[in-house]
């Protein structure tokens, strides 16, 4: 279960009809992996395109609609409104447009592409090739595909000029955690609050850190991989196929967003792996290379990526947040809530390695 919003064929036909002649759906089905939208597979056969597809990738890009039934993301976005989402689908055109891996979306004659449904935006994005990787699956080549997309969003998107960053940016972070007192259990207060004071002494640092477009939560299960031609099925897919899910992205400082990855995409579960980090630095740094502060302030980025999620998933947990109403009404859906714990080792790994 993630489908937080219920959709219809009758309350989608209208949308598919701006975006495609004679459009049919020939199947429609939640997705049940991701915590904060409300995502459908949906397949639609049909006469040709009525608008165009903004997309990064050319096999996309040059989609037909003639040569068979298309796969489609349709995405109920459920914590953005309007206002919020625009300047995100303006910078996911724009990566799009600059051949960035990203699926894009599709747009209506006029070029609208975000439509309403419950009151909510609701978004038709093409259907990438591949999957998810699993925790275990990822190599130091994973890594250098994921630090590369970074490398090239924040290089074409240094110059942001004076802008307000994301909502969770520092300030967000150290207040949520301040709030998460309240809820930890009281062997972890003491390390909380260490990790309060040590991480509230360098903010300042941090801000003024270059700043840039970020995805802004760029772990492993927003990014799509598929097999090369001579792969084995034992073996993970390793081509890129594209990054999903700019529902958090924005401005904020571009060293975060990369340390955001290394939390995920280089954690062994006790540590972060030398390997791929290096790969991930490699990739990133074949598109932009980190300042000397940056580099400087690592170990407190790291800190900071892991702590905006350990607070996220303690708000979520403990406030009346929509995937703990949910999950209450509906066990099944728990996977909506995800443990913090895991976030407080890799911010304490990062912040006390001794
Ligand atoms: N463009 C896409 N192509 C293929 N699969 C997608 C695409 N967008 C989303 N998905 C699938 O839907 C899942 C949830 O999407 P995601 O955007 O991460 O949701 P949420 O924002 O709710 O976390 C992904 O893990 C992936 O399996
Ligand atoms: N990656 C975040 C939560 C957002 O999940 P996603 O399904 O939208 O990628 C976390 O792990 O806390």
């Amino acid at each position: 279960m993630a489908a937080f919003t219920e959709l219809v064929v009758a309350s989608l036909q209208p949308v598919l009809e701006r975006l495609f002649v004679e459009p049919v759906v020939q199947r429609l089905q939640q997705i049940s992996d991701g915590i904060e939208n409300s995502n459908y597979l949906v397949v639609v056969s049909a006469q040709g395109l009525r608008g165009r597809i903004i997309s990064g990738l050319p096999d996309l890009a040059g989609l037909q609609c003639s040569a068979g039934p298309v796969p489609l993301i349709v995405t109920i976005v459920e914590m953005l409104d309007r206002s919020q989402l625009d300047p995100i689908v303006k910078h996911v055109a724009l990566m799009a447009n600059a051949g960035l891996p990203v699926p894009g979306m599709f747009a209506d004659e006029l070029g609208e592409s975000v439509f309403t449904h419950a009151g909510k935006p609701l978004m038709v994005v093409p259907m990438l090739e591949g999957r998810v990787l699993q925790a275990d699956e990822v190599q130091p080549g994973h890594c250098r595909a994921a630090g590369s997309f970074l490398g090239a969003l924040h290089s074409l998107t240094l110059d942001l000029g004076e802008q307000d960053r994301v909502e969770r940016g520092f300030s967000w972070t150290l207040q949520a955690l301040d709030r998460c007192q309240a809820w930890v259990e009281p062997e972890h207060g003491v390390e909380l609050k260490r990790i309060h004071a040590r991480l509230s002494a360098v903010v300042s640092d941090l801000e003024a850190l270059p700043m840039s477009w970020t995805h802004g939560d760029l772990f492993i299960d927003n990014a799509l991989f598929r097999g090369d031609e001579q792969a084995t099925s034992a073996q993970p897919p390793v081509q890129l196929s594209g990054i999903i899910d700019f529902y958090r992205s924005g401005p904020d400082s571009a060293a975060l967003d990369l340390a955001i990855a290394a939390n995920d995409w280089c954690w062994d579960g006790t540590q972060l792996l030398p390997d791929r980090i290096a790969a991930l630095f490699d990739g990133y740094e074949s598109h932009r290379s980190l300042t000397t502060e940056e580099k400087a302030l690592w170990p407190e980025l790291l800190g900071f990526a892991a702590a905006r999620f350990y607070a996220a998933r303690m708000l979520s947990l403990h406030t009346a947040s929509y995937q703990r109403q949910a999950a209450d009404a509906d066990p099944s859906a728990a996977s909506v809530l995800k443990d913090p714990s895991a976030m407080l080792l890799r911010m304490t790994t990062a912040l006390f390695p001794d």
